[in-house]
């Protein structure tokens, strides 16, 4: 059962938070949707956006100006928070940005204390979908998309999860984690230090191993302070060209990390979305 907590009418649709208890995550979680003008008569597409680091579901609400064309374009947006939240779920003892709230890294922890309630993997895979579904007028078709961390996510759902999105789009996502410092502290801390468990959650690998995924589209900035370091495009290019898969890495020059650079290209990765979804 999902409960409303707010209303607000954008673009012909409506922008909506609901509340929820996951038993997924053993908590109560907040999501963001954006209903179009078409669901007011049928049952809409859903593109699930995947948020990054510090994020709740309130920042891509309010920063990436994706409203005007999902409603245009008769598309929901379902948009998750980025862990799990209560007083009861443990956080970074040092209060880190990249690791325990705002910091859940997509993946179903198996070490403690974060097992019981970090499983973010398991809840956009399966809880969150099956909810909306039965509670809001969307149809099965979905497609995936986010941002850095978010980004990881959506990659690695997709190339997963075989014939549950239509389509992936990722802007600056974190391509490589297992090489990368964010990767490390975060599956270290989430899944223990055996390597091999961490190639589950890492699109480069992933994308190396299956040799297959859905049509892919992934835009990066050039002046992204994160690129080299973090974010390694270029991995994720590699496994592309290997592998023949039908998938588009742009490359934007001057375009830093941040929520202006999504809200410059949201438009045309929502077009990319359309083509997939209709
Ligand atoms: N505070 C950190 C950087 C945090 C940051 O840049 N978060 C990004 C996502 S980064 C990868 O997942 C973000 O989307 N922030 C929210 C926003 O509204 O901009 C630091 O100081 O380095």
């Amino acid at each position: 059962m999902i409960n409303k907590l707010s209303e607000t009418k954008a673009f012909g649709g409506r922008q909506m938070r609901f509340e929820h208890e996951s038993n997924t995550l053993n908590c109560t979680m907040q999501f963001s949707v954006f209903l179009p003008p078409q669901a007011a008569n049928a049952k809409v597409p859903a593109l699930y956006w995947l948020s990054g680091l510090t994020c709740t579901d309130e920042n891509f609400s309010s920063k990436a100006g994706a409203q005007r064309v999902a409603a245009e374009l008769g598309i929901a947006l379902i948009i998750p928070d980025t862990s799990p939240r209560g007083e009861g779920v443990p956080d970074d003892s040092d209060g880190a940005y990249d690791f325990g709230l705002g910091a859940g890294f997509y993946v179903n922890a198996t070490q403690q204390p974060w097992a019981k309630h970090y499983h973010m993997y398991d809840y956009i895979v399966k809880e969150l979908p099956e909810l909306v579904e039965q509670s809001l007028p969307l149809t099965s078709a979905r497609s995936i998309s986010g941002h850095s961390m978010g980004g990881h996510g959506a990659l690695v759902m997709a190339l997963r999860n075989k014939g549950m999105y239509r389509c992936v789009s990722a802007f600056a996502p974190i391509c490589h984690p297992t090489q990368c410092p964010w990767g490390h502290k975060a599956f270290s801390g989430y899944l223990g230090d055996d390597r091999d468990d961490w190639q589950a959650y890492d699109a480069t690998e992933l994308l190396l191993k299956h040799r297959t995924a859905p049509p892919m589209l992934v835009s990066q900035g050039e002046a992204d302070n994160f690129l080299a370091e973090q974010l390694r495009p270029d991995d994720l290019g590699q496994a592309i060209a290997q592998t023949g898969i039908e998938a588009t890495l742009e490359r934007h020059e001057g375009y830093d990390h941040s929520y202006y650079f999504i809200a410059s290209f949201i438009e045309q990765h929502l077009h990319f979305h359309a083509k997939y979804l209709k």
